[in-house]
């Protein structure tokens, strides 16, 4: 779905990202994981042409993302940014019928889509009539989420899609958006800090560091063949509650 030939970013003196290759897969679910500024938010941003590359190519469907025909390819992906990235003076429901609005569709389409998409994203009934500001962090992730998925777009970002979600929430959300992702068959590209829940929610982990690939595979090649020293310690630098007692 996307290719990323030999992909260089710098911003100012910091090198962003320096000679990535990478092929994403479509109908899996992809994690994009690393150290803090490792590159993973700036590959996600030129997935979408938010952020364009000093040097290389980003290939999505087959074609070069295109200044000219960025809007026509956004349609197509769904992007989703922590917290839910909602516009606060809009409603929940105004946010997720906003560029189904502009495109013309009819009111009827828009209510009966949001209801059946709030559905399947386990939102209450009636919570899409609240401001962003009276749902919860969890509420307005999934509102994000009921919004990217509006235009049923074969592909979905998501970028630190449950941080700074309360641990009963989050473990509840990874879940859900394990099932829908089955569900939906869609390309998935995420970004988290956390090895687990990527591992539990994707099917191959890209490991970036200092603006590079250092392994990309399953969660399992990761752990018991990994590439370097530094992957084997990334992929198990988390504690877990058995270490403390
Ligand atoms: N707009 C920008 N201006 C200047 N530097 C930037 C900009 N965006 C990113 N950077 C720098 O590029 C590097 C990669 O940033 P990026 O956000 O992609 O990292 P990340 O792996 O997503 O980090 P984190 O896990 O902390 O979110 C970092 O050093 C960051 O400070």
């Amino acid at each position: 779905m996307f290719e990323l030939q030999d992909i260089a970013k710098r911003y100012g003196s910091v090198v962003a990202l320096d000679g990535v290759d990478l092929h994403i897969d479509s109908a899996a679910t992809t994690a994009l994981i690393g150290p803090s500024g490792a590159g993973k938010s700036t590959v996600l941003r030129m997935l979408i042409g938010l952020d364009w590359p000093d040097r290389g190519v980003v290939r999505f469907d087959g074609e070069p993302l295109r200044r000219e025909r960025l809007l026509e390819q956004r349609r197509r992906i769904g992007y989703v940014i922590q917290e839910g990235g909602l516009f606060p003076h809009l409603t929940a429901a105004d946010n997720v019928a906003l560029v189904a609005r502009v495109l013309g569709w009819p009111a009827a389409k828009i209510e009966e889509r949001s209801r059946e998409l709030a559905q399947l994203c386990a939102l209450p009934d009636g919570l899409l009539q609240r401001y962003p500001a009276e749902l919860s962090g969890g509420q307005r992730q999934r509102v994000g989420l009921v919004r990217a998925l509006m235009l049923d777009p074969p592909v979905l970002l998501l970028d630190e899609p449950l941080g700074a979600l309360d641990p009963v929430i989050r473990h509840e959300l990874q879940a859900q958006m394990r099932e829908l992702f089955a569900t939906l068959g869609k390309t998935v590209v995420l970004v988290t800090h956390d090895v687990a829940e990527a591992a539990w929610l994707a099917d191959t982990l890209v490991l970036l560091r200092a603006g590079r690939i250092v392994q990309q595979g399953s969660a399992r090649e990761l752990v018991e063949s990994p590439a370097d020293p530094f992957v084997a310690q990334f992929m198990t630098a988390q504690r877990s509650l058995d270490d403390a007692l």
